[in-house]
């Protein structure tokens, strides 16, 4: 079938590579020879950026190679890479990963080639071509999850931040990069199910895409917390997106530093979803209906707006839903409106635009609305809920009980912030405002977010579509979700379909039996997942002094890739740390997300006994590892895994 090839050897390939690569630089040097003539500053400007940004994306990696794969029709023959090649004609040498005709190289089967006579997946190391596989889609033969390329990929060791997988998105994936933008999709997918890289690839898809559409509010990633973002950083730029904000919802609130801390309790309570109804009387209730007619002196003059005419301007505007502080320019406006009015009625012609802005911000004007539509600020509102007891009284009234009233409670006006307050502060801002939307956002590790949370996100998208990834078993916050659909709703995306990932394509099979042993202690209703992988050690070991952690280190160093020690956290704080930067020492609490190659877990009954939800947490744990798992332990291993 090879013959069949118009460039069938692999150095044919190779050649084919290095053209790619010559037409790229080609590409490259066009787009730094474009000059702006107009002489106009801002056109300059905007040139400019535009030419970095493409410069950037035109980037060629030494490590990777441009392509990956080749589909052959018929009549037509391309490789598929990370970005669109022409040569200096505009024939494409490489197409986009993420053109239209692409998708056949992730979707054609034996069964349904789509037209598609032969499929070729390239391995490479270093960014040079290593071999190809071929698969004669039209004589029935395909390699599906049996290919070698895809093994070796899943198998690699793992060195350094987190990888693109663009080269074997698996149909099931491949289905969710591609879905519409309007589409809001929530992933449950068992650890290692490639939840995180299907995140990471639709937002490279989307941008693609739908690029116009998105351009103006372009896409968000959302994850855990900074070690697993800088984890994930470099995959979307290695895919020509160098523009995407990566962030954390506390990086998002941080708008105060945070310098204090709050019990469990009133942390439960803060993040609990009725404290969006507490602040939102909060504000609203400094509404007032006026009691009196507005006179508005000017030179001799007094204008007289009626009480009538005010009351229904605050009531119909305080009824409206808009924020607050729109609302009160709102109100602004309508006795702007009834100034104008008199005005034409006084001297039969319209007022100018400078007497109507004038007479908008007049002192009276402004002490009346300080006096219906007070200004507010964020930080003293709160403050204000913390130290005011009547305040808060009413605030909460037949929402929170007495109990849970004081535990809002503070002593002082300085309020020493805790994270769950930045939480607060913002539900504040987003009452008092409008927050600037994104177009899309993609939330990893959803399951942990708490209503609260959910609400700073929502704020941040309520036009446009959500990704979320998740999985319910691995949900370690005091508020983990329980049901996709309550998650959903608190996003404000009701209409979100929930869609699973079962195959995993870290985890070794024996490892993943392990942890599977925990699912059913775990409170949850999440299917098991099923490993890809066959190999894989797995080793339960006694743990008699430090010397056996010290032997199990040394000897997982015989092996190419990272080294893990996973531990309570307390425990983790006093090991000693390795000296070679292939052994990392990780809390458990910070394990989240994260892979390593091999990963020695010490003592898991105390990560259980650590939390409320350690079971869980031991199953995030023994989830980490790549290749290697090894157990050690003095004392009795937790009830699942000791049957
Ligand atoms: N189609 C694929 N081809 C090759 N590797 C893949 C594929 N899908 C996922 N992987 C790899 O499997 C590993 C796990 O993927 P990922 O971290 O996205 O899973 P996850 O579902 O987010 O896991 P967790 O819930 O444990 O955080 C990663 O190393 C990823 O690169």
């Amino acid at each position: 079938m090879n013959d069949s090839l118009p460039r069938a050897s692999l150095s044919d390939e190779r050649s084919h590579l290095d053209d790619s690569r010559a037409a790229l630089a080609r590409m490259r040097q066009r787009t730094e020879h474009i000059t702006d003539n107009t002489g106009d500053e801002l056109a300059a400007y905007a040139l400019g950026k535009l030419k970095a940004q493409r410069l950037a994306d035109l980037a060629d990696r030494p490590d990777t190679p441009l392509f990956f794969g080749r589909l052959q029709w018929t009549t037509e023959d391309f490789h598929i890479g990370r970005r669109h090649v022409v040569d200096e004609s505009g024939t494409p040498m490489v197409l986009d990963w993420r053109a239209p005709l692409s998708r056949t190289f992730y979707q054609a089967s034996a069964r349904d080639s789509l037209g598609v006579i032969l499929r070729r997946r390239f391995g490479f190391s270093d960014g040079a071509l290593t071999g190809f596989e071929d698969e004669n889609l039209a004589a029935g033969a395909e390699l599906g999850e049996t290919s070698r390329i895809l093994a070796a990929e899943i198998e690699r060791p793992r060195v350094g931040p987190m990888r693109d997988i663009v080269a074997t998105i698996q149909p099931e994936q491949d289905d969710l990069v591609r879905a519409d933008l309007a589409r809001t999709i929530c992933v449950q997918g068992a650890p290692g199910t490639g939840k995180t890289a299907v995140g990471l690839h639709r937002a490279a898809y989307l941008l693609y895409a739908f690029g116009s559409q998105l351009k103006r509010g372009g896409a968000l990633i959302v994850g855990p917390n900074r070690a697993f973002m800088s984890y994930i950083h470099n995959v979307l730029p290695t895919l020509g997106e160098v523009d995407v904000t990566q962030t954390t919802v506390d990086d998002l609130t941080a708008t105060v530093p945070v310098r204090g801390t709050d019990s469990t309790a009133a942390q439960a309570i803060k993040h609990d979803v009725r404290m969006a109804e507490v602040l939102r009387r909060a504000v609203w209730g400094h509404v007032r209906l006026p009691e009196d007619s507005l006179m508005i002196p000017e030179g001799g003059w007094r204008w007289r707006i009626g009480t009538e005419y005010l009351r229904a301007a605050v009531a119909d505007t305080r009824d409206e839903g808009i924020p607050y502080e729109i609302g009160r320019e709102r109100v602004r406006a309508q006795i702007v409106t009834g100034l104008r009015r008199q005005a034409e009625i006084r001297s039969g012609e319209s007022p100018s635009e400078v007497w109507v802005r004038r007479m908008g911000r007049t002192k009276v004007v402004t002490a009346f609305l300080e006096s219906v539509w007070p200004k507010l600020e964020p930080k003293k509102l709160l403050a204000k809920l913390y130290t005011d007891a009547e305040f808060r009284a009413t605030a909460a009234d037949g929402v929170l009980t007495d109990d849970e009233q004081a535990l809002l409670a503070a002593t002082t006006r300085t309020v020493r912030h805790s994270v769950a307050d930045t939480v607060l502060l913002d539900e504040i801002a987003g009452l008092l405002d409008r927050h600037t939307g994104f177009g899309h956002v993609v939330i990893d590790e959803a399951q942990d977010l708490s209503p609260m949370q959910c609400r700073v996100i929502a704020r941040r998208c309520r036009h446009g579509s959500v990704t979320v990834l998740g999985d319910l078993a691995q949900g370690t916050a005091p508020w983990a979700a329980r049901d996709w659909t309550d998650t959903l709703g608190h996003l404000g995306k009701d209409d979100g379909e929930v869609v699973g990932l079962t195959t995993g394509f870290r985890v070794p099979a024996d490892v993943i039996a392990l942890a599977n042993r925990l699912l059913p202690s775990l409170d949850v209703n999440v299917p098991p997942a099923r490993s890809l992988r066959r190999d894989g050690l797995l080793e339960l070991l006694p743990l008699d002094g430090a010397d056996d952690l010290d032997a199990a280190v040394r000897a997982a160093l015989t092996y190419e890739g990272s080294v893990a020690v996973i531990a309570a956290d307390d425990r983790a704080a006093g090991l000693p740390g390795w000296d070679d930067d292939r052994v990392s020492v990780v809390p458990a609490t910070e394990a989240k997300g994260l892979e390593f190659d091999h990963v020695i877990v010490v003592e898991p009954s105390e990560i259980v006994d650590a939390e409320p939800m350690g079971l869980r947490r031991l199953y995030v744990v023994l989830t980490r590892a790549v290749s290697r798992l090894t157990v050690l332990h003095a004392k009795p291993l937790p009830g699942p895994l000791s049957d």
